[in-house]
């Protein structure tokens, strides 16, 4: 069992969150203007995804609860094609991260330093986070006297929380740190104590029982699938209307099927035969227009049947449903009826109506004893993680919780573990 309990029942009240998500615009680089600066009276909290990494500071009291920024997680070094370097674009030891690389994508080779939520490049996050910090939000880490919190995806190795650990307090100097779990930081977000979290973003699906605060993680289920693969296929099922080459091309299809894509929900899966989806136009930036017909319904069927693509057969029902599976039997009807649905992915339309019906019916098939599910589905889903920790960090019973830089140079990186929220 994992350790987490520090919310009180009176901490905080999620209906505060009344504004509406923000409208990110990678492609323009567009962000929300506000609370940029030295602000060092508040946390600072960094969720680190595999496609983008959402950061900004912590708010307790009703507002403002998103972050105040979406950064790609992606850096690009210069292709050396002739052409660049004569016209002078870029010098080949230049190195660009975030939507600066976005923008120059089809000069740069890109690189996504986490794959699957965990992180693989440290020299390339090293980037990303002192872009992040010093140029996005213009502070310096070793201003962060009210606390840096950092998030994690479910099952992230523990030699790389050591090292996030050690770079935070040796190389920025950080004055206080602490690391909380994606899924555990939903259950915060909704004020909730127990709850199923159900994420699914870029690269990883996941399935965390949280029961009193305390994440189980024997009972933790995951699958390397997210909306990355269903940009792969939707490229794949489009084929043969257009071909993407460049990764600055293939965040076209990002984009079409954040438009497009739907997932078959019950009437379209028992009318299978004789139901026609809508013709959808999009137009490219080379100025042609594609039809998208079948492929919008098609491509995120991955989502419930990854043979598709070549796997096993699974999908998020049998996340799921495995997860409840090493529950205790006393927690599975708590679980059941508080599932709550996070991740960028889980903003498909249809989604949850689709998921409940999977559930139904591999419960049926599989003859397992969870009749109903209460699927919890917020508007602000995208960024429930960043907004769960960001709670969590301002909250007065979480304020011990806080590793200090006396306390590394004291203990060693071994402190994240001692006083870790994550056991
Ligand atoms: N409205 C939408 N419709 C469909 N997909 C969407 C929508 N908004 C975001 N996404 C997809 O969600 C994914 C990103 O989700 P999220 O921000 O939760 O991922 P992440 O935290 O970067 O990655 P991970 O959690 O996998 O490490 C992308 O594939 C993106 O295209």
């Amino acid at each position: 069992m994992r350790k987490a309990a520090v919310l009180g029942s009176n901490d905080h009240n999620p209906s505060n969150m009344s504004s509406p998500p923000p409208q990110f615009d990678y492609n323009s680089g567009r962000q929300t203007p506000h609370m940029l600066g030295s602000n060092t009276e508040k946390p600072l909290i960094i969720d680190m995804g595999t496609q983008s990494i959402k950061i900004g500071y912590s708010e307790l009291s009703s507002g403002d609860r998103f972050p105040s920024m979406m950064i790609p997680t992606l850096v690009g070094y210069p292709k050396l094609t002739k052409s660049a370097i004569s016209s002078s674009l870029l010098r080949d030891d230049q190195t660009f991260v975030g939507i600066e690389a976005l923008k120059r994508s089809p000069l740069l080779s890109l690189k996504y330093p986490i794959e699957h939520g965990i992180i693989l490049d440290w020299e390339e996050i090293n980037l990303l986070l002192d872009h992040a910090v010093l140029q996005c939000m213009k502070l310096n880490f070793s201003q962060l006297n009210s606390g840096l919190m950092m998030t994690e995806a479910p099952l992230n190795p523990k030699k790389n929380r050591e090292k996030m650990t050690q770079l935070v307090f040796e190389q920025y100097q950080v004055p206080k740190f602490q690391i909380s779990m994606q899924s555990l930081n939903a259950i915060y977000a909704e004020g909730m104590h127990s709850g199923l979290v159900l994420e699914c973003g870029e690269g990883i699906s996941t399935c965390v029982p949280v029961v009193e605060g305390y994440v189980l993680s024997h009972a933790i289920t995951r699958m390397d699938i997210g909306g990355r693969d269903i940009n792969e296929y939707l490229m794949d099922l489009l084929k043969n209307k257009v071909v993407f080459n460049t990764t600055f091309e293939r965040e076209f299809a990002r984009d079409i099927k954040e438009q497009s894509c739907q997932i078959k929900t019950n009437s379209a899966l028992i009318n299978h035969n004789t139901f026609t989806p809508d013709r959808k136009k999009y137009s490219l930036p080379d100025g042609k227009t594609i039809e998208i017909h079948n492929e919008q319904y098609d491509a995120p069927e991955i989502l419930f049947n990854d043979s598709l693509i070549g796997r096993d057969g699974e999908g998020l029902q049998h996340l799921v449903i495995k997860a409840l599976d090493k529950c205790e039997i006393d927690a599975r009807k708590t679980l059941t009826q508080n599932l709550v649905i996070a991740g960028g992915t889980s903003m498909l339309r249809g989604f949850s109506e689709r998921l409940q019906t999977e559930l139904i019916s591999l419960n049926e098939k599989e003859d397992k004893p969870y009749n109903s599910f209460n699927i919890i589905e917020k508007p602000y889903r995208r960024y429930i993680s960043w907004i769960g920790a960001s709670i969590l960090a301002s909250l007065s019973s979480f304020q011990p919780k806080w590793i200090t830089k006396n306390e590394y140079e004291e203990h060693g990186v071994s402190i994240i573990h001692k006083k870790s929220m994550i056991q």
